[in-house]
């Protein structure tokens, strides 16, 4: 779906006021780059009040340049909407991170948590004290809607502030309905809930909840509704730290208390002194915490919530009992499972991609919480590559393909679905009260390598596969610690005659499947390499040795892969994506799209392909080399992981 001149991929959250979506800009010459475009839910498009206050969030943020927040590159209007087009992060939010390092038993280390919260303070620190770039005077800006959604942990262990949508700047008073509380209750310091005027520490109140959260993996209250929260808020110490966990640090102690201070007078005056007590603990503990410890503890959060959702699921039955969204299922063992291969580079650079088969998802609306129909087994085999041409190929042979480890790779966070606690504070006597609030995964150490079994397709006339298809594929991993050999170009492809109905997706290993025409996508477009017809490139490169753009082709309509390959350049091969359920694609730190696509035209050598489903916790990367003039079928089945 376009938005504009943004190529919407997937959504990564439904927030308060708006939608995020995974997007794509495509450029001429092939240039494309990821981004994250935001866009006010359809049903408050026509609300001016919300527009202005998502209109407010573009000027400001746009106004801020600095590493710790989210950089905004777009903003405008389509389809009757508006949008903002902003920095991609490749990473986790806050409460995701704690959300799954609880549920990997991996314990999020005070000194990075520190480091987190420090670097979100100068992010803020750096907003605080913006000014107006042309009068020069201070533009009091101020977030007040901070929580552990709006930071965001990059897998290179970034720390950036998201959702300046409620930002409020000091001369924009005017403009805000006395009494209306926006943000979200539990992060709200009592001058916040009691309409009280506003100040640089609402933020630094909201900030010492997150880390009171991230330390401890609770709230600072144990208040079970909006009124009691709002209570305990008001009136009631917090539990102290150290009840919910006995051996945190004192300095943490002594900094919660103070940012978390009822009266802000007594709270950090403003974020850069509270960094610093931030600085000071990490500090004392005598060892270096900075981006890169973020970014391991990324990974080994991200691989073990991988290894977990993995396991196989006992009773598990496709399409039923699929678990949560990165949650591992009950029961899996955290504990012992082999982390992975740190995740480096952020794939965020795409290019055009194709349009939905008929009966398939469509784009930026996968499957919720449950495979697709029809998804096999966790015994069922592995990934395939499986090459087709239009003839039978009676013999099965199986090269295998090393996957020696994974890529660094976006890992979308979860869809939430979230309160917005936006309105309407009845502040009497002091004691405010309230509201009609709602709305709403890499391996450190070398992980089992994978193997990409490349089958020459075994493929007659329709249906002679079925002898293969009872066999179970052999264990890939085994094969690829046996045989870690260069990886082999693929064979001469071959196409299997489509049986009608046939979903050759389940495929065993060695049995190639049939070119089924319902799961070909009448798409729109492959992509082609921009190097010189005829030209023989080193992998990756154009003829200029530069890196390698692709460009759409095939206008309208797309042709199956065989008449894909007939359009396709000397030195370009064929690549057909069925991946199940589906999956993201990325090539080379490309973003393709989400599946279903249309074969894509890759330049002739190897190549990476990074597969993502978010549902399922899910980042597979494959090492696939291609052979100019030949058509291949990449299979994988992410539910057989
Ligand atoms: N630039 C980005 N890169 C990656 N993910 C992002 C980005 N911006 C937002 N997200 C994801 O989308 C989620 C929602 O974003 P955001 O808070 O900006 O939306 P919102 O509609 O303003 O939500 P709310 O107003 O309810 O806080 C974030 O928690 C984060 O997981």
């Amino acid at each position: 779906m376009m938005l504009g001149k943004y190529q919407l991929v997937s959504k990564l959250a439904t927030g308060g006021m708006a939608e995020v979506y995974l997007a794509r800009a495509d450029g001429p010459m092939g240039f494309t780059k990821a981004l994250v475009v935001k866009r006010i839910l359809p049903h408050l498009a026509e609300d001016p009040q919300f527009v202005e206050m998502f209109i407010a969030e573009a000027r400001l943020a746009a106004r801020l340049d600095h590493p710790n927040i989210v950089q905004i590159f777009d903003f405008g209007e389509a389809d009757s909407t508006w949008f903002l087009a902003m920095e991609y992060i490749d990473g986790l939010n806050l409460r995701v991170l704690a959300k799954r390092a609880r549920a990997v038993e991996v314990p999020l280390p005070p000194a990075c948590c520190a480091r987190i919260i420090a670097s979100a303070c100068e992010g803020l620190a750096f907003a605080h004290d913006s000014r107006d770039p042309e009068l020069g005077v201070p533009l009091g800006l101020i977030h007040r809607d901070v929580s552990p959604d709006n930071i965001l942990v990059s897998h290179q262990g970034a720390v950036k502030v998201v959702d300046f949508g409620i930002a409020k700047a000091a001369d924009q008073g005017h403009r805000t309905q006395t009494g209306v509380i926006k943000g979200k209750l539990a992060y709200m310091p009592p001058e916040q809930l009691r309409g009280a005027p506003l100040d640089r520490r609402v933020d630094v109140y909201a900030l010492g909840m997150v880390l009171y959260e991230l330390l401890t993996g609770h709230k600072p209250f144990d208040a079970t509704t909006e009124a009691s929260m709002v209570q305990a808020i008001l009136h009631e110490p917090f539990i102290p730290a150290e009840e919910r966990q006995p051996d945190l640090p004192v300095a943490l102690r002594s900094i919660l208390e103070r940012a978390l201070a009822k009266d802000r007078d007594q709270r950090y005056p403003d974020c850069r002194v509270f960094q610093a007590d931030l600085e000071r603990f990490m500090v004392s503990t005598g060892e270096p915490v900075g981006t890169w410890h973020l970014a391991q503890l990324m990974r080994r959060v991200a691989a073990l919530s991988e290894a977990a959702v993995t396991e196989p699921i006992p009773g598990y039955t496709p399409g039923r009992n699929t678990p949560a969204k990165g949650t591992p299922p009950k029961g899996t063992p955290p504990k012992g499972m082999p982390s992975k291969t740190p995740a480096k580079g952020t794939p965020p650079k795409g290019m055009p991609s194709k349009t939905p088969a008929k009966g398939t998802p469509p784009k930026g609306t996968p499957p919720k919480g449950t495979p697709a129909k029809g998804i096999p087994s966790p015994q069922e085999p592995r990934p395939e590559l499986v090459k087709s041409m239009e003839r039978p190929a009676p013999t099965i042979r199986t090269p295998t393909i090393r996957i020696p480890e994974s890529e660094p790779h976006p890992e979308p966070d979860e869809p939430s679905v979230r309160q917005r606690y936006g309105k309407h504070l009845a502040a009497a006597a002091g004691v405010a009260v309230l509201l009609a609030l709602t709305c709403v995964a890499r391996r450190d150490e070398a992980p089992s390598p994978k193997t990409l079994a490349i089958h020459e397709p075994a493929v007659s006339a329709p249906r002679a596969t079925a002898p293969a298809q009872q066999q179970p594929p052999a264990p890939p991993q085994k094969a690829a610690e046996a045989e870690p050999a260069p990886v082999p170009p693929l064979e001469p492809p071959v196409v299997a005659t489509p049986a009608p109905g046939e979903n050759t997706m389940e495929t065993p290993a060695g049995a190639i499947a049939s070119a089924d025409p319902s799961v070909i996508p009448p798409a729109q477009e492959t992509m082609r390499p921009e190097s010189a017809p005829g030209t023989q490139n080193a992998p990756g490169k154009n003829s200029s040795g530069k890196k390698k753009t692709y460009r759409p082709v095939n206008p309208n309509p797309v042709p199956p892969i065989n008449l894909a390959l007939a359009q396709a350049r000397q030195n370009t091969g064929i690549v057909e994506f069925r991946i199940r359920p589906y999956a993201i694609v990325w090539v080379d730190d490309k973003l393709i799209g989400q599946t279903p696509l249309t074969p894509l035209e890759l330049p002739a050598g190897k190549h990476t392909v990074l597969l993502i489903n978010q549902e399922m916790g899910k980042r597979v990367t494959l090492r696939i080399e291609v052979q100019a003039g030949k058509p291949y079928i990449l299979k994988h089945n992410l539910g057989t992981e």
